[in-house]
């Protein structure tokens, strides 16, 4: 199987401060990955080397092959799917919602003078009808739902068939109907022999979408574990990560935690 991200011995340096420390990591082609972790513990900044956005100080990061730093990375991040909020901030309130993924097929955001193919704009349709925006086609970004919008940029993010994709929080802020819709979408794109390898940064293990196959659990910029789901998802692990006693639950394909009752 191939590794389509390769982080080998990462550290990343910012003010003295060590965000990530000695980070070595393989996601191969059919993984879905889950980091999960504490504020600050550095999850947001693994997808900012994953997404070749950045370097790290120390250490090799591999993404699709290739060395970032060896690489023209704009050439590469066309071959990566980024759903961040700090993306969607650059998305103009005033955009349409079909022209938002539309606009993937260029890299920018804010249709202007781009000429669209017709198979553009039949994989729009296409990307919208299956993550259900197709009734929101015409409204503009700004009046979305933050549900709406997450929608709205994980499309986009699929939009260009990427090779690997990236979700930063998917489901950070929905409320509960709009994250267990959100997680069946996922879970069904996830479920295709299609899709890329995918990785999601989240907080809860009750946002992991089933047909998720492992984890990592990271702190203060180390590793305290990774795998398979199964074998990193355990009461000590959690425990050690969040540094609360957590008990830990999986049932029909989803995961719940809480605090353990002493
Ligand atoms: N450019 C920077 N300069 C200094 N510190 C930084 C910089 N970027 C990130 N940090 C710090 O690095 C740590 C990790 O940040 P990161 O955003 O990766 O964490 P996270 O696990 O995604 O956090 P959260 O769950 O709160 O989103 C934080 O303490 C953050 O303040």
């Amino acid at each position: 199987m191939a590794s389509v991200l390769e982080l080998t011995d990462v550290s990343f340096v910012r003010n003295r401060n060590r965000i990530l420390d000695s980070i070595s990591w393989t996601v191969d082609e059919a993984d879905r990955w889950v980091i999960l972790g504490p504020n600050g513990a550095g999850k947001s900044t693994i997808l900012q080397l994953a997404s070749a956005s950045t370097h790290p100080t120390s250490g090799t990061v591999e993404v699709l092959g290739e060395r970032v730093g060896k690489v023209d990375v704009f050439e590469l991040r066309t071959r990566i799917g980024l759903a961040a909020t700090g993306l969607a901030r650059r998305i103009p309130a005033h955009e349409r919602v079909g022209d938002v993924v539309l606009t993937a097929a260029y890299a920018v955001t804010g249709r202007w003078r781009e000429r669209y193919e017709s198979f553009d704009l039949e994989r729009a349709a296409e990307v919208m009808d299956a993550w259900d925006l197709t009734e929101l086609s015409t409204r503009t970004f700004g009046t979305l739902s933050d549900g709406e919008r997450k929608r709205v940029q994980i499309a986009r993010a699929v939009m260009t068939d990427p090779e690997l994709m990236l979700l930063d929080e998917p489901a950070g802020s929905l409320d509960l109907g709009a994250r267990e819709s959100l997680l069946e979408s996922l879970a069904d794109y996830a479920s295709s022999s299609l899709a890329p390898a995918i990785v999601m940064v989240t907080h809860h293990v009750e946002e992991i979408p089933p047909g998720f196959t492992h984890a990592m659990l990271l702190g203060e910029g180390r590793i305290q574990a990774a795998g398979p789901l199964e074998e990193v998802l355990t009461d000590a692990n959690l425990t050690a990560t969040f540094g609360v006693p957590l008990q830990v639950q999986h049932e029909d394909g989803r995961w719940r935690a809480r605090a353990k009752r002493s």
